[in-house]
């Protein structure tokens, strides 16, 4: 394979950029004055703002949001539409890539149809049985001894889980303790990811997006020299697994290819657990009743194995299961997601044209009242078996679906669960009386005072 992508033979090399007249068909937005005061107002507010214009125009919107203009596809069918992609009708690589490429180029979300295929097959030998069975042990071991660490006063939960989510990676996706050059490592890495969500795009002296480029080549130095260490050995860390998958030609992916899988995997899977994390220990600080019903059934699993979470009694950690996914209901850690249109497409009777850019919002989806009734009520039960039938397959999407469904799906299950396993089995998460916590919502949700909390002994 080669290492450097590779538009894919389906996209159109001459795919128009289409305007707000060629869109003026639709319902939506009217240009405004002052571009820039939209985003910075959308920024502000970006659930009100898209709920409102939903309100407002229904379930096909025009935008202009970043200065560009676009269309939001709202609800369960426009999922389906673009994240099935059954006639190939939607790129992934052109919707993320002015997002992601400077950092993250290559990575497998910004690859389309056949090319994506084949390295989402190569990639998915590291998210087998084997290979998941030994991360739950070094997220076991690694959660242990990272809630040790935390204080029995009040502090501020996100920086916290985001630190200790850095740490875990460090175990399963690399095999290693960040070691000496730990600090520096997780400094550049937490330099690409906000780099990649910054606002200025260009890498000018001094900005966000210049400390990004630095950290990717920090990152694909570490990596690249690791490579023929990892090479033909067997080892049961991410990074190895990759080093080591196989094509369908029997080949091994390249150096570079690696480097770019592994750069985009870490991003991935960082910011999205850790938001999710958050937004779970916040429902069940609100809503302690939750905390009760995890522990007994954590304390049933202890009894069955003798203290330990086993890959095998995962699936017994039922509540936790449905707690998560409300909470990631109301709080998507990936709140819209955006393609572009390789052809013209009818969706709803508007005829969309060729190269428009789509955004489809599980944000707004997953508060849509005809689907999710009394949408802002925080219920769990509503994941249940019995209350989950008949609803539309694409109405809860915080994992997208189709081809691109998150890869790493039941490896952040996993963590979570390990996570709430240690955290709850022997404690409680206190919030402040009254405590009313707000979350920005994009690009990546995050408590904005951090959520400060306690963890009380029992
Ligand atoms: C709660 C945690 C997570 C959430 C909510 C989440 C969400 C998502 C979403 C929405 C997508 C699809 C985006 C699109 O279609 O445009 C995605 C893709 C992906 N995620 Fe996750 N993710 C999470 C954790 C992880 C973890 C832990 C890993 C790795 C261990 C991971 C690896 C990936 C990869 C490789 C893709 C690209 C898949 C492809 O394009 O075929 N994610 N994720």
């Amino acid at each position: 394979m080669n290492a450097h992508a590779k538009i894919s033979a389906l996209i159109p090399a001459d795919l128009p950029e289409p305007s707000f007249e060629d869109l003026a068909h639709l319902p939506g937005m009217q240009p405004a004055r002052v571009p820039i005061m939209r985003t910075i107002n959308f920024l502000k507010d970006p659930l009100g703002r898209s709920m409102k214009l939903t309100e407002q125009y229904g379930r096909v919107v025009r935008r202009q949001d970043f200065g560009g203009w676009g269309v939001s596809l709202i609800g369960p069918e426009a999922n389906e539409l673009v994240m099935f992609n059954k006639d190939k009708i939607f790129s992934s690589s052109l919707g993320w890539n002015p997002v992601l490429e400077n950092l993250f180029p290559n990575g497998l979300m910004l690859l389309d149809f056949e090319e994506h295929r084949i390295h989402r097959k190569t990639l998915s030998i590291a998210f087998k049985t084997e290979p998941m069975k030994h991360y739950l042990g070094e997220l076991n071991t690694g959660i242990v001894r990272g809630l040790a660490k935390w204080p029995t006063t009040q502090f501020k939960f996100y920086p916290a889980i985001k630190s200790l989510t850095l740490d875990l990676a460090a175990a399963s996706f690399l095999g290693v303790p960040w070691g000496p050059d730990g600090d520096k490592i997780n400094q550049a890495f937490v330099d690409m990811v906000l780099a990649s969500v910054s606002v200025i795009r260009k890498p000018l002296p001094l900005t966000q997006m210049r400390r990004g480029i630095k950290g990717r080549a920090f990152m694909s130095d570490f990596f690249g020299r690791e490579i023929p260490k990892r090479r033909g050995k067997t080892g049961d860390d991410i990074f190895t697994q990759i080093c080591n998958a196989t094509t369908e030609d029997g080949g091994l992916l390249t150096d570079q290819e690696i480097i770019d899988h592994m750069n985009f995997l870490m991003m991935a899977a960082h910011d999205t657990t850790t938001s999710s994390i958050t937004s779970t220990v916040h429902f069940l600080g609100t809503h302690p009743e939750w905390q009760d019903r995890i522990r007994e059934e954590i304390m049933a699993v202890k009894a069955k194995t003798g203290g330990e979470l086993t890959y095998e009694t995962l699936g017994d950690l039922e509540t936790i299961e449905l707690v998560f996914k409300e909470a990631i209901r109301l709080i998507p850690p990936v709140p819209s997601m955006p393609r572009r249109a390789l052809r013209e497409f009818t969706f709803m009777n508007h005829v969309i044209p060729a190269g428009t850019h789509v955004g489809i919002n599980p944000m707004v989806t997953h508060r849509l009242p005809d689907v999710w009734p009394q949408p802002e009520k925080f219920d769990p039960t509503r994941f249940t078996a019995e209350n989950s039938k008949g609803r539309h397959k694409y109405a809860w999407v915080p994992f997208g679906g189709g081809g691109h469904m998150c890869l790493g799906l039941h490896f952040a299950y996993m963590q979570v669960k390990s996570f709430f396993f240690h955290l709850l089995a022997e404690n409680r998460i206190v919030l402040a009386p009254e405590y009313k916590g707000e979350f920005y919502m994009f690009p990546i949700p995050k408590p904005k005072d951090g959520l400060p909390l306690t963890i009380e002994k029992l």
